[in-house]
């Protein structure tokens, strides 16, 4: 393990600030593939994916490969996420594993180890992480992440209107499970400037308000928007003050424009404005 220098919370920050605030994610879908006159082989997953990288990994913030799309090839599927992970981050973005990992905390840590160790080939700057096992279970995956300047998104109120039932039961004292969640990871960040390395994920799908971010100080994943029914505009109703905080999400809404890299380019670069506009009002 070798420790970088900037935690995430400023790297993301710094990423932001630079390219925008927004995260694509990289789902190669077999319907996708089918739109893009591709056919379902590791070859076409990675002329697929190798465009998605040629045509953001030098204009946005964040790139979030669906892990589980890659992982459907076997091992020559994981050659291409390594692939996409090395020359999105050689390119300038950030990526993301979206692979929602989570277990008892000895094989958490091997979790962790192979996302984001600097020494594994699949190394990315943070993971999403599941809390199923308890908050507590993912402690390897948030002190690795701390120890190498990378961050950990912990779900907390999903985007899949499946989530809400679990994710909205409330404990007597009226606290629901995706709070305290956020609550967890708001310790973790407490003292952290400009902001901590544990983030969340919270849908743009949810219901306004159902979340206090108030004192997460720490980086808020929000996917849904576009094909789960999420908009850009919805946003401010849904985070409220929160808003700064949140990266927006979208994998289909923007991989439907390709397999065109000016298309792929455009499509991105409008969610981006559409946030930048609804964050200036
Ligand atoms: O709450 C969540 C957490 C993760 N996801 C993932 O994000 C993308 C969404 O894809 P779209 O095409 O933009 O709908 C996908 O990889 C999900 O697994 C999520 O949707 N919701």
């Amino acid at each position: 393990m070798t420790t970088v220098q900037a935690g995430f919370g400023r790297r993301l920050g710094d990423a932001v600030v630079e390219r925008g605030p927004l995260c694509v994610g990289i789902d190669p879908h077999p319907a996708l593939l089918h739109a893009w006159g591709l056919d379902e082989t590791p070859a076409s997953l990675e002329r697929f994916a190798m465009t998605v990288v040629e045509a953001l990994a030098g204009e946005v913030a964040v790139l979030k490969p669906q892990s589980a799309f890659f992982e459907a090839y076997g091992s020559r599927g994981i050659a291409v996420l390594e692939r996409v992970v090395a020359e999105s981050r050689r390119a300038g973005a950030l990526v993301l594993h979206d692979a929602k990992r989570g277990d008892i905390g000895s094989t958490m840590t091997a979790y962790a180890n192979a996302y984001l160790d600097e020494h594994s080939p699949l190394a990315a700057d943070a993971m999403t992480v599941s809390p199923y096992l308890g908050f507590g279970s993912l402690a390897p995956a948030l002190g690795i992440a701390e120890q190498t300047g990378r961050g950990v998104f912990v779900l907390a109120r999903t985007s899949n209107p499946e989530g809400a039932g679990l994710q909205r039961s409330a404990s007597p004292e009226g606290r629901s499970v995706a709070q305290s969640i956020v609550d967890a990871a708001a310790e973790n960040n407490a003292d952290a400037e400009p902001m901590g390395h544990v983030g969340v994920v919270a849908g743009a799908t949810i219901r306004s308000g159902e979340l206090d971010l108030s004192t997460l100080n720490g980086p808020i994943l929000a996917p849904g928007l576009g094909a789960q029914g999420g908009t850009v505009q919805g946003l401010r109703a849904v985070f409220g003050p929160a808003l700064p905080n949140v990266l927006p999400a979208a994998a289909r809404e923007v991989l439907r424009h390709g397999p065109d890299v000016d298309e792929l380019r455009r499509a991105a670069r409008g969610l981006r404005e559409d946030f930048a506009a609804l964050l200036a009002r």
